[in-house]
């Protein structure tokens, strides 16, 4: 499995008691499946993202990534394992007003402190694989709602992660955009041989994905998914 969580409990000081964001949560994605999480408000799908993102540590349980358990790691080792094994996409594709499209992927080789040069090719072409060949050199106030969102997911490939997690990648966009990004997304898992956690309250698209699951008081559980 690329990613997975083992009896998992998270929880968050509550007055005088604590609540459980998540409740003895099991969970894994394999390469090449994406799946989704769905699930009302306050039900702990941003803490499973968090957790699975090692941005939170868990009060016990396990994290494992392609395999390793990563749950006790130093915050140093943690950092090194998001930066090249895990990819994030947000509900809005948070670009750099300034930099065109290739550059925001640059940025990321900037930022883990790689020969920019040698990288350009390689983002020139993961935004032409994503229908972006026309907008390489465009800034994000050139592009639609759902070019800015290709970009963000281009831009979370740079390091070529086993894992992504994904924010609501739909939340800012009408039905027909959210479908071909939710539909992006499938082909990425299978084309890349990467897993995908998304979360999303968009039940329109749950028919792209490969798993369902649904989040309630912090507990998960498998659901159908929708033909
Ligand atoms: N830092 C925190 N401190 C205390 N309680 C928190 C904290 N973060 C989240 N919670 C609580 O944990 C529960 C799960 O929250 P979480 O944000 O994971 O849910 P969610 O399903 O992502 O919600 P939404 O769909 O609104 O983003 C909620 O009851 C929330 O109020």
């Amino acid at each position: 499995m690329s990613i997975a969580l083992k009896n998992t409990v998270l929880t968050y000081p509550d007055g005088d008691t604590r609540l459980r964001a998540l409740d003895d949560v099991d969970f894994a994605v394999g390469r090449s499946e994406l799946v989704a999480v769905t699930g009302p408000s306050g039900s702990g799908k941003s803490s499973l993202l968090a957790v699975a993102g090692l941005l939170i540590t868990p009060d016990s349980g396990t994290v494992t990534v392609d395999g390793v358990d990563v749950t006790d790691l130093s915050r140093s080792e943690r950092t090194t394992v998001r930066r090249t094994q895990l990819g994030f996409v947000f509900q809005q594709a948070n670009l750099i007003a300034s930099l065109t499209a290739t550059e925001q992927l640059l940025m990321i080789t900037h930022l883990s402190g790689g020969k920019v040069r040698g990288q350009r090719a390689r983002a020139r072409d993961l935004l032409s694989s994503l229908g972006l060949e026309q907008q390489l050199d465009k800034r994000p106030h050139q592009l639609s709602g759902g070019q800015r969102q290709r970009v963000a997911i281009a831009r979370s490939l740079m390091n070529d992660p086993s894992v992504l997690l994904v924010d609501e990648p739909t939340s800012a966009l009408d039905e027909s955009r959210s479908r071909e990004i939710v539909g992006l997304l499938a082909d990425l898992s299978r084309d890349r041989d990467v897993a995908i956690v998304m979360v999303t309250h968009d039940l329109g698209q749950l028919d792209l994905v490969d798993e369902v699951y649904e989040m309630h008081s912090g507990r998960l559980t498998r659901a159908a998914v929708p033909a």
